[in-house]
């Protein structure tokens, strides 16, 4: 069931032009779904400073290998893991609330976090391809908000993931 869930997810698409970026960061805050299942039970924290120091790193080298601005992409994937561990947090205490709903199989974290250096390489593009979108000023804050809200309606994101989409795309424009 799990499993139907999650394509029939990866079919929608949010609309207008951030509608596919915004498309790969609902993608990786399910990934955070994972992440959360992954260390659940176990002695690994949800916060990774080093991990996140690492991926923020190579992101600012690599933004500027593609003409991004690197600060500025930086502070999209701060908040992309930002993002990801508000999605950690919340499932954390659903799970510690109600057990019967914590997750019975343990995914390999290090498997995971490939998914997650993948979806970078995406998200890269994708900003290159909105860069111009991605201007600042009224008219990119109004498409962030189109992609925003037809996501989180087509994505059938719950309230924790809703939050967590605000806080990824806070600082898009
Ligand atoms: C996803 C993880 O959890 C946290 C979130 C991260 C992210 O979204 O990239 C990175 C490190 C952790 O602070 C992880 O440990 O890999």
């Amino acid at each position: 069931a799990e499993e139907t869930t999650s394509t029939a997810a990866t079919a929608a698409h949010a609309f207008g032009p951030l509608g596919p970026l915004t498309d790969l960061v609902v993608q990786r805050l399910r990934v955070g779904d994972e992440v959360a299942a992954s260390k659940f039970g176990t002695d690994k924290p949800i916060d990774d400073p080093a991990r996140e120091q690492q991926e923020l790193a190579a992101v600012r080298t690599r933004a500027f290998a593609h003409g991004l601005d690197p600060e500025r992409t930086a502070e999209f994937f701060q908040d992309q893991i930002t993002a990801s561990k508000v999605v950690q947090r919340g499932l954390f205490a659903r799970w510690t609330a109600h057990p019967e709903e914590a997750p019975t199989t343990r995914p390999d974290l290090t498997e995971i976090r490939a998914e997650l250096d993948e979806l970078t390489t995406a998200l890269l593009t994708e900003l290159v391809a909105t860069n111009d979108v991605r201007e600042p000023g009224t008219a990119c804050r109004i498409d962030a908000l189109e992609a925003q809200i037809s996501a989180d309606v087509v994505d059938h994101l719950d309230e924790l993931h809703r939050g967590a989409l605000r806080t990824a795309l806070q600082s898009l424009c």
